[in-house]
C-alpha cells in the first residue's frame, strides 16, 4: 500500500495550513537540489526537466512477513514497458517514454525491508541493492538498462521522493511551475543564497555551501555522489562513508561492460548504468569541503538517451500506474 504527494499538492497543502509551508519549500528545494546533481554527476550538456515529481511512503502490509519474497513494487523500468519473458521492453506509449532520468530520494531508515533493487532485463538476477538511507539518493538513467523495483516492506513505513527528468522541455511538469509560483508568493526561500549560488557558478558535484550543509543537516541529510559499484575517488573525511556503504550498497554483479570511467563532465545518456547516491551525515560540514573531495562520480562519456524502439505496446505496467496515478492521494 502507498500514498503520494505531489510538490504542488503539498505546496496546496502548506498554504491551507495542513502541513508547515516550510516543508513543501523543502520538498521543492530538494528536489531542485538533486536535478543539479544528476545533470553533474551525468556531465549533461543539456538541462535536465521535471516531468514528474511525487512523495510516496509505502506501509507494510498487515499479513506475515516472514520469508516474504513479494516485491513492494515489482521490476520496472522507468520509460519503456518491461517484458521479462523476453528480455525486452518496449519504449512507446503508454510507457512514459520521454523520461530520461530518474532519482529517488529517501527521507527515513526506521522500516524494514524495502532494500531497492537493479536487475536484468529478466527482472529476476538481481545486479545491485541499495539500502534506503534518510537522504540517500539513488539516479539512473531511465530506460531498459536499468530495471528496478522495491523488495517488501516488512514493518513500518517507508517514504522517498521520486522524481523523473526528461531533456525535452516539452513534457517538463507544468504543476511544478505553478508549485514554484505559489512558493514564491508565499515564502522567500528557505536556501536562497544557495540556489543563487548555484544558478550563478557552473555546479560541481557535491559542491556545498554552508547554506547547503545546513539545510540537509537539517533533514539528517547530505549530499554524497559515487557509483554503487565502482568506487568513486574519495577525500580524507570520506572513509567512514565508504565503510558504512561495504554493507549498505551491494552490486551483486559487475558489469563492467556498461560501468562509467569518464570524466563528470562527459556526455551522458540516459542509459548509463552508473547511479548517483547521497549518503546521509551525521552532522554538517561547515567547510563542505568533504563534499567537494568525493566528486569524481563514474559516468559512462559517449551517453545519449536510448534510441526509440518500434515494438509494439504492451499494458501499462501496475508500477507504471504507481508511478503516476496517484496524484490526488496524501
Ligand atoms: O521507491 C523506490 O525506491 C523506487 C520507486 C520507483 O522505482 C518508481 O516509483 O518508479
Ligand atoms: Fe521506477
Amino acid at each position: 500500500m502507498f500514498q503520494g504527494v505531489t510538490v504542488l499538492k503539498a505546496v496546496k497543502l502548506g498554504q491551507e495550513g495542513a502541513v508547515p509551508l516550510k516543508s513543501a519549500r523543502l520538498f521543492f528545494d530538494v528536489s531542485e537540489r538533486v536535478k543539479m546533481t544528476l545533470e553533474s554527476y551525468f556531465g549533461l550538456d543539456a538541462p535536465l526537466y521535471f516531468s514528474y515529481s511525487h512523495l510516496v511512503c509505502r506501509s507494510a502490509i498487515a499479513e506475515k512477513q516472514e520469508e516474504r519474497e513479494d516485491l513492494s513494487h515489482a521490476v520496472h523500468a522507468d520509460n519503456c514497458l518491461l517484458v521479462s519473458e523476453l528480455n525486452e521492453c518496449v519504449k512507446e506509449p503508454p510507457a512514459y517514454t520521454h523520461r530520461d532520468f530518474s532519482a529517488i530520494l529517501y527521507l527515513n531508515d526506521d522500516f524494514e525491508g524495502g532494500d531497492f533493487i537493479f536487475t536484468e532485463l529478466d527482472a529476476k538476477t538481481v545486479t545491485a541493492e541499495v539500502r534506503p538511507q534518510c537522504g540517500r539518493v539513488v539516479g539512473f538513467g531511465a530506460g531498459k538498462e536499468n530495471p528496478h523495483g522495491v523488495r517488501a516492506v516488512t514493518k513500518g513505513q517507508r517514504c522517498a521522493v521520486a522524481l523523473w527528468f526528461t531533456l525535452d522541455p516539452v513534457h517538463q511538469e507544468k504543476e511544478r511551475i505553478q508549485a514554484e509560483e505559489m512558493l514564491r508568493m508565499f515564502s522567500t526561500p528557505v536556501n536562497a543564497e544557495f540556489m543563487q549560488k548555484e544558478v550563478s557558478e557552473t555546479p560541481e558535484p557535491q559542491q556545498a555551501t554552508p547554506a547547503l550543509a545546513a539545510q540537509f543537516s537539517a533533514d539528517q541529510g547530505f549530499v554524497e555522489t559515487k557509483s554503487d559499484d565502482k568506487p568513486a575517488e574519495k577525500g580524507p573525511d570520506a572513509a567512514a562513508d565508504s565503510e558504512r556503504d561495504k554493507t549498505e550498497t551491494k552490486p551483486v554483479k559487475t558489469k563492467t561492460d556498461t560501468k562509467a570511467k569518464a570524466a563528470p563532465k562527459a556526455k551522458a545518456k540516459a542509459g548509463d548504468k552508473a547511479k548517483t547516491k547521497t549518503a546521509s551525515k551525521p552532522a554538517a560540514k561547515k567547510d563542505g569541503k568533504q563534499v567537494k573531495t568525493q566528486a569524481k562520480p563514474a559516468v559512462k562519456k559517449d551517453a545519449k538517451p536510448a534510441a526509440k524502439k518500434t515494438v509494439k505496446a504492451a499494458a501499462k505496467t501496475d508500477s507504471e500506474k504507481d508511478s503516476e496515478s496517484d496524484k490526488q492521494e496524501l
